[in-house]
């Protein structure tokens, strides 16, 4: 057969990634022209030696960038990351060609390049067979008739611009790279939870997000719902960022949506450790993120409403908060991941799950089943090599099905079986042993599983994504000037540890917040108590706890026990067009609008009383908190009210049957209120005090709640009753605000697997910038000689 490539045995090359595929001669088209010589498919790269007695210019490709090969001819496909690398003057008369494209690191952290570079061949079916192998050497786990990637794509993530990086950047890469997919654009928060609890994804191969943080936590928590569970639990899941934070791309390294789109394509997974977060009201959640209190919450979820600054709402309000620094009350009990008794984690804890054995990183970690599974692919590597006849190895479905469902069971069960028996509150001696109890006032509490919580955010350079541990990162009453470094430096290797910034790696915690804010720095030093029954261990500067009850800085301020997880702040510009990632009923704008101008009238007037409704305005409580606590929040309270005319005025929102009032204390409270289910009439909180009266609801009642003590709706309020929450106390579980209350949390380690690029280095997960770069052009001065069926360069 005439232009046949010629074949090297592969028992030649010792080295697996030297393992060679294919050979043949191949003019490169060049901006020089078309310049021939020899190229070479090797298992992990692809080299093109120019043969010409006047130069020696040689191309690495490695397959770790390549994404696909077309039979296109050069400079066919341009787009606007594309970079056309090939000459395109040249008459292209032959089909003898193809064009491989690879995505290229950028300096300075820019957005990276993707090239193409095109060949000429001696026949058409050599092209073909080129273009066919490629491929495969590119995602060697899959054949394309295996793939059907399922991708939800928000349309309203970040700054709304995920479909446009769909049609430009991401669909064209996958088409390079023969990825079929499935789209579904989500209709609504919550549409994607509810597709990946209730459909069949059978037919799918991975379920990828093109959007934020937010929406993959939607994705993994309706798989993790479905009572078919494990039949899914080895479905790689992956990010596309187009988001505000894209804390999980930027610790996967593919920051950049053509980089992500190039992993999906290459389908290359590892193992993620998901947190189970079981909250007061029992219902559990899981995150692959992180779970926030305190400072970093009240960013990301009162900056809600500033979502048309993209990323740079985080850091606008983080500011202001940051400026206006708060301290929690509350406790942080955790197991240490390693024992400071036998350096490692103990079988004692294990015992004390009742027999829940995690699995170290090391061992039974789908990690090792995928490198297992690898081993297989070497084998099938190692097959004859390919020939003419029958060009491609390809894996057969037997091995397909062994990378997709493992036949290893999962070392952990969905269920938190290390905080399961524990009780709340923790009293003296309840905790399992080597539990340690850390009090507050605490300014935030970050629990990570990955280094970065958004793409300028780095929370935890040691937080690794299939360690089987959480990282702890929290700071207690240390002052704004102590915390801003860390809050502000991009990389934290000089804070961890030391300048108030604590890192713990732990299996398993409780947060029991005790519902105390307040803007005073406390006193209290820093203490940590092995476990509650030590009464020697406890400090007797120690700081205010739930059983405090004459802290002169710290009030109550919540309103626990609610356990509505539909959240909307208000910010300062409310009445604008917001959405929230959380809000499940839209918040009619009139209510928010005059809401805002009521409570304009209220400052202005400082009249203190209700305005146009008719209402009598809700008694201030007796003890209510004292300007100063409040700094420059307060100067004088002011007093709201919502009439049911404001909602019943919105033809969309059906007239409520009930009035309320409710104070607020300052525009920092209005700001930081929460509603929840607006849908239902006057859902409104302010303040820490709260007054719901209704006056048309047969059996009409009131509630109020005083000192942080919440009285539940009545069960005649239609829809459950207002549910009410100050975001003082709310728990940020991947971008999503779920309500006040003791939290347990704990490591299902490695339980699920994500698409990461193969140039991640996962030990170094907190630097960037590893994608290897295509070498191209490099002259090289040598001479290239062929001996039989070894090829060889010599440099001069
Ligand atoms: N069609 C939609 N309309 C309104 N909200 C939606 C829609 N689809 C999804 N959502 C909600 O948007 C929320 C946030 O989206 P997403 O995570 O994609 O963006 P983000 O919050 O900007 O990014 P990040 O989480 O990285 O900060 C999701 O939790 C989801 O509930």
């Amino acid at each position: 057969m005439p232009g046949a490539p010629e074949l090297i045995d592969v028992m030649a090359f010792s080295n697996d990634d030297n393992l060679l595929m294919m050979r043949s001669t191949a003019s490169l088209y060049s901006s020089q022209g078309l310049l021939s010589g020899m190229l070479t498919l090797y298992r992990n790269r692809l080299l093109w030696s120019e043969v010409s007695s006047r130069s020696s210019n040689m191309l690495t490709i490695s397959m770790d960038v390549m994404f696909g090969a077309t039979l296109s001819p050069p400079g066919k496909f341009k787009f606007k990351s594309f970079e056309t690398a090939s000459a395109t003057n040249l008459s292209i008369e032959s089909s003898t060609h193809f064009t491989v494209y690879t995505i290229m690191a950028h300096e300075g952290g820019k957005r990276p390049l993707c090239d193409t570079w095109s060949f000429k061949v001696e026949s058409e079916e050599e092209s073909a067979m080129w273009v066919e192998l490629l491929h495969c050497a590119i995602r060697p786990k899959l054949a394309e008739e295996d793939i059907n990637v399922l991708v939800f794509l928000n349309p309203v993530s970040g700054k709304r611009k995920a479909t446009k990086v769909f049609e430009t950047i991401v669909k064209p890469i996958f088409d390079i790279g023969c990825t079929p997919y499935t789209l579904k654009v989500t209709e609504s928060p919550g549409f994607a939870t509810e597709f990946a609890e209730k459909e069949d994804l059978s037919s799918f191969s991975s379920v990828v997000v093109v959007s934020g943080d937010g929406l993959l936590h939607e994705v993994l928590n309706g798989l993790l719902r479905r009572t078919d569970w494990p039949k899914y639990k080895s479905l790689p899941l992956g990010v596309i960022p187009a988001g505000t934070g894209n804390g999980l791309a930027k610790s996967l390294d593919i920051i950049w949506p053509e980089q992500a789109a190039v992993a999906v394509v290459k389908a290359d997974v590892r193992a993620l450790d998901i947190m189970s977060a079981t909250l007061a009201s029992g219902l559990t959640k899981y995150c692959f993120l992180s779970m926030t209190w305190g400072l970093l919450a009240d960013i990301d979820i009162e900056s809600e409403t500033m979502r048309w600054a993209g990323s740079a709402r985080l850091d606008l309000y983080g500011t202001v908060r940051l400026m206006n620094l708060r301290y929690y009350g509350g406790r942080l009990h955790y197991l240490p991941a390693v024992d400071s008794e036998d350096n490692e984690f103990g079988a004692a804890q294990r015992q004390d799950a009742g027999g829940f054995v995690q699995p170290s990183s090391n061992n039974s970690s789908i990690l090792n089943m995928l490198d297992r599974t690898n081993q297989g692919l070497d084998d099938a590597w190692g097959l004859p090599p390919p020939s003419f006849s029958s060009p491609l190895v390809r894996h057969s479905p037997k091995l397909m099905q062994n990378y997709l469902t493992p036949n290893i069971q999962p070392a952990v069960t969905l269920h938190p079986t290390l905080t399961a028996g524990i009780q709340l509150p923790i009293t003296e001696g309840s905790l399992p042993p080597r539990w340690k109890t850390i009090e507050g006032p605490f300014v935030q509490v970050i629990a990570t599983n990955v280094p970065w919580l958004s793409t300028d955010f780095l929370a935890c350079q040691n937080a690794r994504i299939s360690d089987s541990t959480i990282d702890l990162v929290y700071s207690r009453n240390v002052s704004k000037w102590q915390i801003m470094p860390y809050m502000a430096s991009s990389t934290k290797d000089n804070y961890m540890n030391k300048d108030g910034v604590e890192n713990i790696k732990a299996r398993a915690f409780i947060l029991e917040p005790t519902g105390l804010r307040t803007t005073s720095r406390s006193e209290s030093s820093h203490r940590e108590i092995q476990n509650l029954d030590q009464p020697a261990a406890k400090d007797t500067n120690s700081s205010n706890t739930s059983n405090d009850k004459g802290s002169s800085t710290m009030r109550p301020l919540s309103v626990p026990g609610f356990n509505s997880l539909r959240i909307k702040t208000i910010g300062k510009v409310i009445g604008r067009s917001t959405r929230s990632s959380s809000l499940q009923a839209p918040v009619p704008a009139r209510v928010r609008s005059e809401v805002y101008s009521s409570y304009h009238q209220q400052t202005a007037g400082r009249t203190g009383g209700l305005l146009a409704q008719g209402l009598t305005p809700p008694p201030m409580a007796p003890d209510s908190l004292s300007d100063n606590q409040f700094r420059r929040d307060t100067e004088s309270p002011v007093e709201i009210s919502v009439s049911p005319k404001m909602v019943g005025d919105n033809k969309a929102v059906p007239r409520p049957p009930a009035q309320a009032a409710f104070s607020l204390r300052s525009e920092t409270e209005l700001a930081s209120m929460a509603i929840m289910d607006v849908a239902t009439p006057s859902a409104t909180a302010g303040g820490n005090k709260l007054n719901i009266t209704h006056s048309t609801v047969p059996g009409a009642s009131q509630v109020t709640t005083a000192n942080g003590r919440a009285a539940e709706a009545p069960a005649e309020y239609p829809a459950g009753g207002c549910k009410l929450v100050g975001n003082h106390g709310i728990v940020d579980l991947d971008g999503e605000a779920v309500e006040l209350g003791p939290i347990k949390i704990e490591c299902l380690a490695n339980l699920v697997s994500i698409i990461s690029p193969p140039w991640l280095d996962e030990s170094q997960a907190a630097k960037v910038g590893t994608l290897p770069k295509t070498k191209a052009f490099e002259p090289i001065k040598g001479s290239l000689s062929r001996e039989g069926s070894v090829l060889s360069f010599t440099n001069i």
